[in-house]
């Protein structure tokens, strides 16, 4: 058996899997929110470690995402101390992940220090940026000095739904080219170009690029100088502005897509201009992407957002049929949760494809895990 977290900055995802069958799963949400009955991650944790007996269960290894794996972690990593002190290094460049996704470690690895526990990061899948990606016009030496690069996030997810994309064209992964959005708390999209992510939104951290539900996305750099010298803004005050209390929450007042669409339909302009500057800003990307990648197969929606709004991927796809994308009104609106949603013929396919990072992790671990895995895995040790 293998037990998968999900830390994430407000909410906790947990599955149990026996081989490849899901045993067990579940979503612990709101966490720290005024009104919810969990005051934190060691709550929530403690919770679901009480319901699934984990202490006692047969497990095999524990699976844990962690958003940010920085220059060093490339592929799935066996936790020990010294690769706890490199996430927690990360920290600074991933404030609301890193510290969740530690503690998630810190408590199952107390509750079951006799199985080992597998890192499984969101940047992995963006190493193969090409450097013209990854770079920022920025000094060189204070890039060096400091890892100022692009990394991307949500490789997990890219990774999975790229692969099942495949699937579902039945085509190799490797011959295709698309463009993945995830739309969830966090957005991003990717070129993945044969199975290699080319080019992604996210930058140095997880607030560049696509509009989130409280993220800023992209912004010009010198409004955090408009805001230190007129308004007297620190540092920190301005991280947590452009964290917590910008996207659409900053333009609505609500960060959940749901209540955003139902403030539409009753004819809110704040609501109606945010649910047009987060599709414009998708548009655009798809565009770009589309420019990057030169030949398209498929464009993609997944993640919460991506999954479940028919009015969000209409709106960021409307009026693209000159570049070959169009989608239909019908299988937009309703179908199975995995589906085609462009008309038959035309030259781009979209489709919606739920993510399914625990399953993805599990995965990784079972490859990791294997036994000519594991010889390599020691062998490497040794060398090192
Ligand atoms: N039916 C829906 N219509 C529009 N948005 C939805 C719907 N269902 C869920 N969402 C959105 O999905 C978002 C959460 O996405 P999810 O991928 O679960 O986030 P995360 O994994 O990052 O916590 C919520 O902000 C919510 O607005
Ligand atoms: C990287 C990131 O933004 O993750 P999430 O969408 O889970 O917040
Ligand atoms: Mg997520």
């Amino acid at each position: 058996m293998i037990f998968v977290l999900n830390c994430g900055s407000s909410s906790v995802k947990y599955r149990l899997f026996d081989g490849s069958s899901p045993l067990a799963s579940g979503k612990v949400e709101r966490i720290g929110e005024a009104g919810s009955p969990i005051a934190d991650h060691e709550a929530a944790l403690e919770q679901i470690a009480r319901d699934l007996r984990l202490a006692s269960l047969p497990l095999e290894a524990v699976g844990h995402r962690v958003v940010h794996g920085g220059a060093r972690f490339r592929t799935p990593t066996v936790i020990d101390s010294d690769v706890i002190d490199e996430i927690r290094a990360l920290i600074p460049l991933a404030p609301l992940h890193n510290p969740a996704n530690l503690e998630g470690i810190e408590l199952a690895r107390r509750l079951r220090p006799d199985v080992p526990h597998v890192a499984v990061f969101d940047t992995s899948f963006h190493a193969t940026l090409p450097a013209a990606a990854a770079t920022y016009a920025f000094d060189r030496g204070l890039a060096a000095r400091y890892g100022i690069r692009r990394y991307g996030f949500h490789g997990i997810s890219f990774s999975y739904v790229a692969r099942r994309t495949a699937t579902l064209l039945d085509r190799p992964v490797d011959e295709l080219n698309m463009i993945v959005l995830h739309l969830g708390n966090g957005a991003s999209a990717a070129a993945i170009q044969g199975g290699r992510s080319v080019e992604t939104s996210m930058g140095l951290t997880p607030l560049e690029g696509l509009v989130m539900g409280t993220r800023t996305g992209d912004i010009d750099p010198a409004v955090a100088f408009v805001l230190a010298r007129q308004g007297g803004l620190s540092v920190d005050d301005i991280d947590a502005l452009y964290q917590h209390e910008c996207g659409l929450r900053g333009l609505c007042g609500d960060n959940d897509m749901r209540t955003v669409i139902q403030r539409v339909s009753a004819g809110d302009p704040h609501a109606q201009l945010a649910l047009d500057v987060y599709c414009h800003r998708i548009r655009k990307y798809v565009g770009a992407y589309h420019a990057v990648l030169g030949r398209l197969d498929a464009i993609v929606f997944t993640a919460g957002i991506g999954e479940n709004s028919a009015d969000v991927r209409a709106q960021s796809l409307s009026g693209l049929l000159p570049m070959g994308i169009a989608v239909d009104p019908a299988r937009n609106a309703a179908g199975r949760p995995e589906r085609v949603i462009s008309p038959d013929g035309t030259p781009v396919t979209a489709y919606v494809v739920p993510t399914d990072e625990e399953r993805a992790i599990a995965e990784e671990i079972t490859t990791l895990l294997a036994p000519s895995a594991r010889r390599q895995v020691v062998s490497s040790t040794e060398k090192a």
